[in-house]
């Protein structure tokens, strides 16, 4: 079938991208069917289908093949389904490469990479305009948005609260130039009309921020209704009663999707080399004209850092941002070497970039 052709696929984000990709995956792989991840839970998945939505399990080759938890499918997936005949099951065969992913480092013993959305087009940070505003951790949140390949929109929320957001708005712009900065409020309802630029149909949003900054009253604003209510499509269960099917990815009257899953809710901190080094920018710039190429930027002996900060020029606090950041991200490193090693003593036999968390260019698991 003509996948493009389908209302459903379509209106869940399939389009000619996605039918280039999948025309460069094997045969076997063609032949089943495109879906989306509207929900995950511990073993099974809610998609998206051609024919509505599914329940699903991965096969038992999937889960054979899987090296890592981020090989999974997740949130925002598009995966390769074979559809139970009269059943609203599926079966996953593969998940298609993601265009872009939020990926959480989980810090335990073993550092496992978690997908906590895929195939976003916009991560809106959102952060509210009282005395929880914190451009500290809108920087934070930048690097996850830049590391992701998704591109970040700051929305500070509350807007009805403050008297002078311009003054905030100077802030963020300071640390995030360039980045799309608008004011909401969903309480006197202000702040849609700038948002219609990212909500159109067939593309992906994802909504971050610290808890109580508004995500939920700026989701359901956005989709003019509580969101599980909008979409919970009420199903009769095998008792004849109702329940309501959970989702993560819900689409909304104007054909845009946005994501709200707990991971994205509130960030830890991410493993994210690139998106650091584009989120500090004008540090790395200054670094470069350092005396020493490995200057630590403690002393002042010929570092242009400390120079930039003692002439005010950059903004001590976020000096120090960057230096607790890279700090965390030293630490996260150094455990996940420790754990790699671990590994590949253990298995002797070496799962190709298993310590790699940008996602691969080839479909996850292909089948024979
Ligand atoms: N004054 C004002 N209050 C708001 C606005 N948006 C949200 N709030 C209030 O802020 C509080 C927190 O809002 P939520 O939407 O629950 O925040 P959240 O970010 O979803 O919080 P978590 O669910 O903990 O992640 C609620 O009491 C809201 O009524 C706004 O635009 N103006
Ligand atoms: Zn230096």
């Amino acid at each position: 079938m003509n996948t493009l052709q389908n209302a459903i696929l379509q209106a869940y984000g399939w389009n000619t991208y996605w039918d280039t990709a999948l025309s460069h995956q094997n045969e076997n792989i063609q032949r089943l069917s495109p879906a989306r991840v509207v929900a995950q839970f511990s073993h099974s998945y809610n998609i998206m289908t051609e024919s509505g939505e599914h329940s699903a399990i991965v096969t038992g080759k999937f889960e054979f093949l899987a090296a890592k938890r981020g090989d999974y499918p997740s949130v925002g997936d598009w995966v390769m389904v074979e559809r139970l005949p009269n059943e609203n099951r599926s079966v996953i065969h593969a998940v298609l490469p993601r265009r872009t992913a939020m990926v959480r480092k989980a810090a335990g013993n073993v550092i496992e990479d978690q997908i906590i959305g895929a195939n976003l087009d916009y991560l809106f940070i959102v952060n509210a305009l009282n005395q929880d505003f914190n451009v500290r951790k809108i920087e934070r949140f930048l690097v996850a948005a830049w590391d992701s390949g998704a591109q970040p929109v700051v929305l500070l929320t509350k807007a009805d609260l403050c008297d002078e957001p311009e003054n905030f708005a100077r802030q963020v712009e300071n640390v995030a130039p360039g980045v799309p900065v608008h004011f909401i409020s969903a309480l006197l309802g202000q702040g849609k009309e700038a948002l219609g630029d990212y909500l159109r149909a067939g593309i992906t949003i994802g909504v971050t921020g610290s808890s109580g900054v508004g995500k939920s009253t700026l989701l359901n604003w956005l989709a003019g209704k509580p969101l599980q209510e909008v979409q919970g499509i009420r199903e009769a269960d095998a008792r004849g009663r109702h329940t309501t099917t959970h989702r993560e990815l819900f689409l909304l009257e104007n054909g845009a999707l946005v994501m709200d899953t707990p991971g994205m809710r509130e960030l830890q901190l991410w493993e994210a080399q690139d998106g650091w080094e584009h989120a500090f920018a004008d540090i790395e710039e200054l670094a470069a004209q350092c005396r020493y190429r490995d200057c630590k930027h403690d002393t002042d002996q010929g570092c242009a850092v400390i120079e930039a900060v003692n002439s005010g020029a950059l903004d001590a606090k976020r000096f120090s941002n960057y230096k607790k950041t890279a700090r965390e991200l030293a630490h996260l490193a150094r455990k996940e070497n420790a754990s790699s090693l671990k590994t590949s003593q253990k298995t002797q036999r070496s799962k190709p970039n298993k310590s790699k968390l940008r996602p691969n260019k080839k479909a996850y698991l292909q089948e024979d």
